[in-house]
């Protein structure tokens, strides 16, 4: 050990430079000081190493020893993370609790707890031979199968099975298998900025459905897909982000606070844990994973912990589960980054930001996929990534807004204008964009209906014909327009109000499933028909709009409950038809 100590030359708010050996690596682990903070060796000049460290650099002293351990930063991987809330680095937040109200330096803990014991079932047996991400046998996590995988990588060649642990209770450190020279246990460590290794990637063709219309409409993302959320300050990043987190038809979702506030992170560490999974009848908590790193927390840190969060997703993603990582708000991760790149002198680039700001991102956002995992049975996860960005001023213009429009699949923009006005999801059609339309329209009109393209094109024609005469009108005043004219200009806004608008705190309205969506949507174009059909007919719209309330009727029926939904809305058209003939 004495040969790997090093000791500190200089301190720089979370960056420490030491003296270091030839051998020493990039991302090598060290420890910092007589409380062996944790660090991770981020540059090496020569003989010297910059180290940034995760933890408050306060107290450490020029000569203070460093040790460097040779290994990456890993995280243990096994059964019990679920319903964790970990930190940045992936300390079990509840366990270190238990030990002080205060989080001490220096402490060192896995998330999975050692003490633990699972009933592990194997599916193998002795003589099988196996592969690497082979499934052994499995656990019961929090009503989930987790199954224990056969390491990506075997010592040696030999990988037939000469034991395997019978049915029984052990903790994730018990050894439940040998192939070969392996000993496999129920728990694996994993380097955090390594991606795992997989099968084949595959076509993204399925929807990531949230239940939030104007995203599973309008601007779908494909699961495995990257999805971006840019809105300034009360936009409803943080709303939206946990509808998803609720609502998504994902297996299992990873919530990264990136630099939050703490009171914004303590709201959502009261609020999931008091949800329900709706409609698995689960508490929310036991599929999701929940990594808290405030903007008081040390930067480092934030920068860790969307790896941390991924090298999760993609453990339960080779297990064949869809895992969704939600990150608020990658823009204080890349403050993050600024402030290290600043602390190691280099040279900055747009905006302060270190010139490989974008590069990050995309080997962050590469990990993210829809594949096929190593190993068999043949199994098939994903890895769908939303992330929020918070642009200083709502300016879209700014390097991580426009790093994320370059690298994500799907650009949701918040708009202040419309929050402004509480018009929720305040997500901006005119500016927002999917690029898995292609492949989704597929899926959706072959599992859902042959309608559901065009009626979304019958909508979103409907919005850009009345977003200009919305502006016709401001130059020439309503009555310049036609009749037909005044009634697209009602359209859009019914679209608007009806559609478009949703309750992310209404029970009935803050999940709509793509049936109900195609209800509604059918229902504006039946709608249309029938008061276009009337003023074919010489009726005149002013005549309707005063004389019906089909749109505070409509608006009734919005946040109906499910069942009765499409009878109620079928009546209602029906209802106006006779009205409207009676008209006429
Ligand atoms: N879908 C929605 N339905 C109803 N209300 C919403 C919705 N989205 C946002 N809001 C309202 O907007 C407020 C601000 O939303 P939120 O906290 O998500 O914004 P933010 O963009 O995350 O803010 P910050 O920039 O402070 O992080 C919420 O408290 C809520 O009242």
């Amino acid at each position: 050990m004495q040969d790997n100590r090093g000791y500190i030359k200089g301190i720089s708010g979370s960056v420490v430079t030491s003296t270091c050996f030839p051998n020493t690596s990039i991302y090598e682990v060290v420890y910092v000081g007589s409380e062996r903070l944790l660090g991770e060796v981020v540059r090496v000049r020569r003989d010297v190493a910059d180290i940034q460290v995760y933890e408050d650099t306060t107290g450490l002293q020029i000569g203070d020893h460093t040790i460097f351990t040779g290994e990456l930063l890993s995280m243990k991987l096994g059964p019990g993370l679920l319903g964790q809330v970990l930190d940045g680095i992936g300390r079990p937040l509840e366990r270190l609790g238990k030990k002080s109200p205060y989080i001490s330096r220096g402490t060192h803990i896995d998330a999975v707890d050692d003490s633990e014991k699972w009933y592990f079932i194997p599916r193998l047996q002795r003589g099988d031979d196996v592969g690497p991400g082979d499934i052994l046998g499995e656990v019961e996590e929090k009503g989930i199968k987790h199954f224990i995988m056969a390491p990506l990588a075997f010592r040696g060649k030999n990988s037939t099975i000469s034991w395997i642990a019978p049915k029984g209770e052990y903790v994730v450190d018990d050894v439940i298998c040998k192939i070969g020279e392996t000993t496999v246990k129920m728990s694996q460590r994993w380097n955090i900025r390594t991606p795992r290794n997989v099968g084949r990637k595959l076509d993204l063709d399925k929807p990531f459905l949230t239940g939030t219309r104007i995203l599973d409409v309008f601007f779908p993302l494909a699961l495995g897909g990257t999805a971006v959320i840019p809105g300034g300050f009360g936009t409803g990043k943080t709303v939206t982000q946990q509808s998803i987190a609720r609502w998504a038809n994902a297996d299992i979702v990873i919530y990264i606070g990136c630099g939050e506030r703490g009171n914004e992170m303590t709201e959502v560490l009261e609020e999931f844990p008091s949800l329900t999974d709706v409609r698995r009848g689960i508490p929310l908590m036991d599929r999701m994973i929940l990594i808290a790193n405030t903007s008081n927390m040390p930067v480092a840190a934030r920068e860790a912990s969307i790896y941390l969060g991924m090298t999760i997703a993609e453990y339960y993603r080779d297990m064949g589960y869809n895992v969704a990582i939600i990150a608020d708000s990658i823009s204080r991760w890349a403050e993050a980054l600024r402030e290290i790149s600043g602390r190691l002198e280099e040279m900055p680039g747009e905006e302060g930001y270190p010139a490989y700001l974008a590069s990050r991102l995309a080997r962050y956002y590469e990990r993210a996929g829809n594949v096929v995992p190593l190993g068999s049975p043949q199994r098939n996860g994903s890895i769908s990534v939303i992330n929020a960005i918070s642009p200083p001023g709502g300016d879209f213009s700014e390097p991580v807004t426009q790093s994320g429009l370059r690298l994500s699949g799907c650009f949701w923009a918040l708009d202040k204008g419309l929050a402004t006005k509480r018009h929720f999801p305040s997500i901006n059609w005119a500016q927002s964009y999917s690029l898995y339309h292609e492949n989704l329209d597929r899926y959706f009109t072959r599992e859902i209906s042959e309608n559901w393209v065009p009626l979304r094109e019958f909508a979103l024609n409907i919005l850009h014909d009345g977003k200009s005469l919305q502006e016709m009108v401001q130059i020439v005043g309503r009555d310049g327009l036609t009749e037909e004219e005044k009634w697209i200009l009602k359209l859009s806004e019914l679209i608007n109000i009806f559609y478009l608008q949703q309750n992310a705190f209404d029970s009935n309205d803050a999940y709509c499933d793509p049936n109900r969506q195609l209800v509604m949507l059918n229902t504006l174009k039946l709608l249309d028909e029938e008061i276009r059909w009337a003023l074919n007919s010489g009726a005149l719209f002013e005549q309707i709009d005063s004389q019906f309330a089909f749109v505070a009727d409509l608006m009734k029926l919005r946040s109906q409950n499910a069942e009765d939904y499409e009878t109620s809305l079928i009546s209602y058209i029906t209802k106006l038809k006779e009205e409207l003939s009676d008209l006429i």
